[in-house]
């Protein structure tokens, strides 16, 4: 999976776009973070505000944070209070200093010796990525794709959840996916507008991507997760996200290839 989040520098910014696949994953890899990281559990500042989040913050730190806190929610399911950045490398594979480095971006949250405290490092990291309310999301392209993430993304997901449907054949307009009536891809801007919408997911064939991605970021989107097998334009400020299933399984091809490749 090839993602862009916000960072200065980053080549996104300058309004391109990678093509699908041609960004690091998100498990493990180096992020050239800053020198200036301090380890996070070397104070207990858990009574107090977050600090704000610093100017730069590696892409990859915040593509781990969703996976941190998906961990830390496992964890507090099964009661645990308190936790190390030990027990987070256990379950998420990255390394117990990656994860103090990540955190320590946003602040030191916890105590050295003791951990984190489980709900306080819940709330901070869904505060921090902005999923303390939830996230209205438009998705385009209301084809075999489209259909199954909208089923999955509504039956799962209270906080990042797809509120409006859009497709261009006059067949599927009207037609309901979990409750949500399929919307007529001209009434894109008005409701995407309205509804204050900024993030976006793009489902339709390739050659009508960059097309969809154009009105998407004239009607106020400035996150878009590109599902088309196509480099998108975007102004800069607007980032792109590209899921490619074709690259991900060519590239998994390698590991299970007959004769080891030579050279
Ligand atoms: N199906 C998969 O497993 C899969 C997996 C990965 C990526 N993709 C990619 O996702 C995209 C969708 O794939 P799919 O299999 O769902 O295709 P699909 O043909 O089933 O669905 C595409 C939908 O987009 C709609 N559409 C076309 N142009 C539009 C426009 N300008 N505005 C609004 N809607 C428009 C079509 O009417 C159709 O309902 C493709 O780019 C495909 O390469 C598909």
């Amino acid at each position: 999976m090839a993602a862009r989040v916000p960072d200065p520098g980053d080549p996104q910014r300058t309004g391109r776009s990678p093509g699908p696949g041609g960004e690091p994953g998100p498990y493990g890899e180096p992020d050239g973070a800053p020198g200036s990281a301090v380890p996070s559990e070397a104070n207990d500042d858990s009574r107090v505000a977050a600090a704000p989040a610093p100017a730069r913050v590696p892409d990859v730190a915040i593509r781990r944070l969703p996976v941190y806190l998906r961990a830390l929610e496992e964890l507090r399911a099964e009661d645990h209070e308190i936790v190390s950045s030990a027990d987070l490398a256990a379950r998420t594979g990255y390394s117990s200093e990656q994860i103090r480095k990540d955190l320590a971006y946003f602040g030191a949250f916890g105590t050295r010796g003791v951990g984190y405290r489980c709900d306080v490092l819940v709330d901070r990291l869904r505060h921090i990525l902005g999923l303390d309310r939830e996230v209205p999301i438009a998705l385009v392209g209301a084809g075999h794709l489209g259909t199954a993430l909208v089923r999955y993304n509504r039956t799962r997901h209270r906080d990042v959840r797809i509120v409006a449907v859009f497709d261009s054949d006059p067949g599927r307009i009207g037609q309901e996916i979990e409750g949500l009536v399929i919307q007529p891809a001209e009434a894109m801007e008005a409701v995407i507008r309205e509804a204050g919408i900024k993030l976006a997911v793009i489902a339709v064939p390739a050659a009508a991507a960059q097309e969809v991605a154009r009105r998407l970021v004239e009607a106020g989107v400035t996150a878009i997760l590109n599902f088309a097998p196509v480099s998108l334009q975007v102004p800069p400020g607007v980032v792109v996200q590209n899921v490619d299933l074709t690259l991900e399984l060519q590239s998994l091809a390698y590991y299970i290839r007959p004769e080891p490749a030579t050279g």
